[in-house]
């Protein structure tokens, strides 16, 4: 399905399954297909929420730099749209800060938040515009390998052809114009200050191998968000993807306690 934010976007939702209402949030340059393998083990025991963030999937794509306060409205309007009014909510690395503004700006909204392999802040800003500067002169293509090396250890990229091809393909398939609001959104951010404030139960998912956002960034914002849990899992970026069982073991121990 198609809902309509209050900015007049187009965002492409899928909801499965039936029980608790859980909503993941994807990470820079994927799509909601990034959550396949937590829909696969979840969708008997949860109402999965997923949708493409804006800019990305089969969500609309605006033009000018998005910002995380848009992003984290975005998915209260998905919650609102399928007629929920508390889920607990799950996003890695773009999506974990979303769902930092999530726990600091609309706890009503949700029961428990699960931020994986993500940051308060993530510069230096100089890098995102390199960043950005690159697609633009030379589309997905040009920073697509580099990128997938940090999303995976080089163990898993040879184990694993076809789940790297799967994101390779999200990623290709990711507008730049999106991929580019998107990455300003994380340049302009910096949400130390939320931290201290979020009172949702929060469980902090971080990748002993994740050179994108490294162990230090998970640590910080367990030890700044006041009863934060932290699991460190032996992965790189996409840790869902990457550590699966360990991921969604992670996720319903937290859920379920
Ligand atoms: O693509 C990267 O470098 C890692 C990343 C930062 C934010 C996000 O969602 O992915």
């Amino acid at each position: 399905m198609n809902i309509t934010t209050d900015d007049g976007l187009q965002l492409h939702v899928q909801v499965e399954g039936d029980g608790p209402a859980l909503l993941f949030s994807n990470s820079l340059g994927t799509a909601l297909a990034m959550w396949d393998a937590q829909l696969a083990a979840l969708t008997g025991r949860y109402r999965i929420i997923r949708y493409d963030s804006r800019g990305h999937g089969r969500s609309g794509v605006p033009t000018a730099p998005y910002q995380i306060e848009r992003l984290g409205r975005d998915a209260l309007a998905v919650l609102d749209a399928v007629g929920v009014e508390r889920a607990s909510f799950c996003g890695l690395s773009m999506g974990g800060m979303v769902g930092q503004w999530l726990g600091a700006n609309a706890p009503t909204r949700i029961q428990k938040l699960v931020i994986a392999n993500t940051a308060a802040e993530l510069g230096p800003p100089a890098n995102w515009d390199a960043r950005i500067d690159a697609v633009r002169a030379g589309g997905m293509i040009a920073i697509t390998e580099t990128v997938l090396e940090r999303w995976f250890t080089a163990g898993f990229r040879t184990a694993q052809p076809d789940a790297v091809a799967k994101v390779r393909s999200m990623l290709h398939a990711t507008d730049p114009t999106g991929y580019c609001g998107s990455c300003a959104a994380i340049r302009d951010m910096n949400q130390r200050a939320l931290l201290p404030t979020i009172t949702v139960p929060t469980l902090v998912i971080g990748g002993a191998f994740d050179p994108a956002t490294p162990p230090a960034h998970a640590e910080e914002l367990a030890q700044n968000i006041p009863g934060a849990q932290l699991v460190m899992l032996d992965a790189a970026h996409l840790s869902n993807i990457e550590r699966t069982a360990d991921f969604n073991a992670a996720l319903t121990r937290f859920l379920e306690a």
